[in-house]
């Protein structure tokens, strides 16, 4: 029986309604080139206290002229396999060189760039970066999202010293409010006291 979305879960756009949403596998434009198993719509689900400390966040960037954007949030377990199937099937390359050009696809998992067990499963985890609240133009971070490389790793030495402020900015923002980064990809973070530390979801994205 299909799992539905537990009370404590909650729509990102509900708590945080000028958030900007650009949820990736839920289209083509992701590593595997295809929308992927378990995201029927374009929404971003999070549990409540990772969605209220997101909040916050947001709160201190709009002081600002900034604004969050949202690439992924709660990622169905059944997403999660259909990631390690596809790193498993040596062709299906179609996305490798805007993602991955550097590395085979079967080594992702293992170089940590994604997780079979992810805090995304679990509701606490989102990746985002800061756009300008008018224009919606993305702050230059160095290097795009979901780019599978050194690049992405938070002490990379190959961005540019702006790079690397603004990089440094959206993480002070995000641990001041609770979160914690992931040294090898500077778009992700999870809150530190989660609520469901063991429990992996896999009710749709819908
Ligand atoms: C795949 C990428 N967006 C990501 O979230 N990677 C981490 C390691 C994860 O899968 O949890
Ligand atoms: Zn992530």
């Amino acid at each position: 029986q299909e799992q539905v979305m537990p009370r404590d879960f909650v729509y990102v756009k509900e708590v945080i309604p000028d958030i900007v949403l650009e949820i990736r596998y839920a289209g083509e434009n992701n590593f595997t080139g295809k929308p992927v198993n378990g995201y029927n719509k374009p929404v971003a689900i999070l549990n409540k206290p990772t969605a209220k400390a997101l909040a916050a966040v947001q709160e201190d960037l709009m002081e600002e002229g900034y604004c969050l954007k949202i690439f992924d949030a709660y990622r169905p377990q059944r997403a999660v396999n259909s990631f390690i199937a596809w790193s498993r099937e040596p062709g299906d390359t179609i996305a490798k060189q805007d993602f991955y050009p550097n590395l085979q696809k079967k080594n992702l998992f293992n170089l940590g760039y994604i997780a079979t067990k992810s805090g995304h499963s679990r509701g606490s985890t989102v990746d985002l970066t800061i756009i300008d609240a008018h224009t919606h133009k993305e702050m230059d971070m160095g290097g795009t999202y979901d780019f599978f490389g050194k690049i992405s790793h938070h002490n990379t030495e190959d961005i540019s010293k702006k790079q690397k402020a603004n990089r440094a900015f959206l993480k002070r923002l995000m641990m001041k409010n609770g979160f914690r980064p992931y040294a090898e990809e500077w778009w992700h973070y999870t809150l530190r006291n989660e609520p469901y530390p063991n429990s992996y979801f896999d009710f749709p994205v819908e």
